[in-house]
């Protein structure tokens, strides 16, 4: 089992650990899994009686913390996970199933059954797949169980009242914990530790790899069969670098399978973000008879080689309003497409369908429609919508892209071939600038904000602080958010002129609104707003050093001890290849760069930040809060 492939595997999903468990988190953590934590609400109250065997009652209570989790997640926020891990962690002696001590009455009758004994240590790991159909949430349950045997010394009284009275035993199944004092109760351990602390690792990894790993059915050679066609599915053939091998998809793929044996005709299987294209291998018959399959399928090249197809359809039909026109249940055929953006019906039919086949409009005989997400994320004026950034990645990014080769040789972003006399900062130079460009760059930002507001704002604990100054925080999608959620706040959003005066138009309106201050003036040049925390979302990563050192040394000298600072920027991982948005983000060389979170905490720490903090949230942006020092320090 190679170690990073089966949890690179996870890096493109939202990953959510269903578990309040800090140990849980921490072994999950060490190995570099990126994840949210929504700790569970289900109530461990099954009825044990009813299970025939201890580890299918944790196995069962794994799963409902995690199905919980899952469906709350889809329900209440707009946001439904990719996967939710659950587990729980029990043990048993005798007849008994221990689980976490009420009281220390509790702690101590369960340490002295446990005295001088073997106990069984169980954990029930649920892994759930989570997709949204019509709006409702469909699951995927895999689910397993760790037993690992553990004989504990005979235990005085005395030393079970230390113990106890250290406090450890409380929020730990069997009312110890390995991992720290309790280990020293310990006289063997058989299995895995790691279960033992609440989370078995190795069986965990083992299940990943079976799901996306599945072995390959066909492994090249098979005998010659004449009235069966040979034909295979992407993920069969996979190089194994496809993300897309969701086991979800792997189940649809099987359906069309007859005892184990492909069905005539093509393979449906999914690539490319949900699209579904028939995939046909054709066998080759060696010398010796023998068909040979071409071995290991590029699938993850042949997605990134046609991926420009698939985000210029995108950026089209936004452009052309063709997700307005269908929205709400709106059902058009071609022609009427055609009419309304006011393009060739042939060319608006290809475009259609191309939009079909990447799962972002559904196609019947009546004609074509939205789908859910892009009834939710592609509709112009929906709340949640990206059309901004995607008409921002048409009309800008795009055209920066294309000098790319230029950009790597040369090691300079490409502007002004890319856009003539432009300058850099679509901001820094009114002259230059319609106003439509400056409107389309607030748009853009505007819809990642609001992607990301919620995660960012309540990736801390905010609650200590009176003031916040979000510095570039532009039509003050994140002030707002932070308003709702922490309604003491004093919010003030400080930006460029330029940006002020045009933000009126982003507000949002209603009587529960309560307002942000926005205050215009530029961060490097002007004094800056008071406030005890300030916020920088978006702009480090596009500064060199020197604006980095000008801006936070500013921010550090107005801030008094116990003040913070907040970055929203996304982290990489140590390695510096995940998230591949970031990564890809950088080739736009732009003076500044992308770091990973050692480099974050480092930067803070050498502005007078101490205790840094950094959330990963599973979106689109990362947070990373700093403390300036006391004067202890
Ligand atoms: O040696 C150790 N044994 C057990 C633990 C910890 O004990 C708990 C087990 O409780 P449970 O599975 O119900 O999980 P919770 O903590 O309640 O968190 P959830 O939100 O996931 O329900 C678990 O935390 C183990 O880590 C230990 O630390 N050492």
């Amino acid at each position: 089992m190679a170690l990073k492939p089966v949890i690179g595997k996870l890096v493109s999903k939202r990953v959510v650990l269903a578990s309040a468990s800090p140990r849980r988190q921490e072994i999950l953590a060490n190995v570099g899994l990126r994840f949210e934590v929504v700790p569970s609400w289900f109530k461990e109250t099954l009825e044990k009686s009813s299970f025939a065997v201890p580890y299918e009652y944790a196995i069962e209570t794994a799963k409902q913390k995690a199905l919980e989790v899952a469906n709350r997640m889809h329900l209440k926020h707009l946001r439904t996970p990719d996967i939710v891990i659950g587990a729980d962690t029990i043990v048993t002696v005798g007849k008994q199933i221990l689980e976490k001590p009420v009281d220390k009455q509790d702690a101590y009758k369960m340490l002295s059954s446990l005295s001088g004994k073997e106990h069984s240590v169980f954990t029930g790991v649920a892994i759930v797949h989570c997709s949204s159909k019509d709006n409702r949430l469909e699951t995927e349950v895999t689910d397993f169980y760790e037993e690992t045997k553990v004989k504990f010394a005979e235990l005085s009284e005395e030393l079970l009242w230390e113990y106890i009275h250290s406090g450890e035993p409380m929020d730990k199944a069997g009312g110890y914990g390995i991992q720290a004092l309790g280990g020293m109760l310990v006289e063997y351990v058989h299995g895995d530790f790691l279960n033992v602390v609440g989370f078995p690792l190795n069986h965990f990894c083992k299940k990943l790899a079976e799901l996306y790993y599945p072995p390959l059915k066909h492994t090249i050679q098979h005998v010659k069969h004449d009235s069966i066609p040979s034909v295979e599915t992407f993920e069969n053939l996979s190089d194994g670098e496809s993300d897309s091998s969701n086991p979800m998809q792997h189940k649809s793929a099987n359906k069309l399978e007859r005892n184990g044996v492909p069905l005539s005709g093509a393979i449906h299987t999914p690539v490319n973000s949900g699209s579904i294209q028939p995939v046909c291998t054709v066998a080759v018959e060696n010398q010796s008879g023998v068909m040979e399959y071409p071995a290991k399928f590029p699938s993850k090249i042949v997605e990134l080689m046609d991926g420009f197809r698939a985000s210029k359809a995108l950026f089209v039909a936004s452009k052309l309003k063709v997700f307005d026109l269908l929205k709400d249940k709106c059902i058009l055929k071609p022609v009427d497409v055609a009419n309304k953006i006011e393009a060739s019906v042939c060319g608006t039919e290809r475009l259609l369908d191309a939009c079909a086949s990447l799962g972002l409009l559904e196609k019947t005989h009546q004609g074509y429609s939205n789908t859910d997400s892009a009834n939710t994320y592609l509709v112009s004026d929906r709340e949640y919508s990206l059309h901004g950034y995607i008409i921002h990645s048409n009309d800008r990014l795009w055209h920066l892209f294309t000098h790319l080769e230029v950009a790597v040789k040369e090691g300079t972003m490409q502007t002004h071939q890319a856009f003539g006399k432009e300058t850099e900062d679509l901001f820094q130079d009114s002259s230059y600038h319609s106003v439509e460009a400056k409107q389309r760059f607030m748009t853009a930002m505007h819809s990642i904000a609001k992607l990301t507001a919620r995660d960012v704002a309540t990736a801390f604990d905010l609650s200590q602080f009176r003031s916040v100054c979000d510095l570039g925080g532009c039509t003050g999608v994140l002030a707002h958010e932070l308003v709702q959620k922490n309604p003491n706040l004093n919010v003030t959003v400080f930006d460029l002129p330029d940006v002020i005066a045009n933000v009126s138009c982003f507000q949002p309106s209603g009587q529960h609104i309560t307002p942000v201050a926005f205050t215009a003036g530029d961060f490097f040049k002007d004094n800056l707003p008071e406030a005890d925390l300030y916020i920088l979302s978006l702009i480090l990563h596009d500064l060199n050093d020197e604006k980095i050192h000008i801006l936070l040394s500013k921010i550090s000298a107005i801030c008094k001890p116990g003040s913070a600072l907040l970055l929203a920027e996304i982290v990489l991982d140590e390695e510096k290849t995940h998230p591949p948005r970031a990564v890809l983000q950088s080739l736009s060389m732009t003076e500044g760069k992308q770091r990973s979170g050692s480099e974050y905490k480092q930067l803070l720490e050498k502005y007078g930040f101490t205790n840094v903090q950094i959330k990963i949230t599973g979106n689109v942006l990362d947070a990373i809060l700093g403390f300036k020092k006391t004067s202890a320090h």
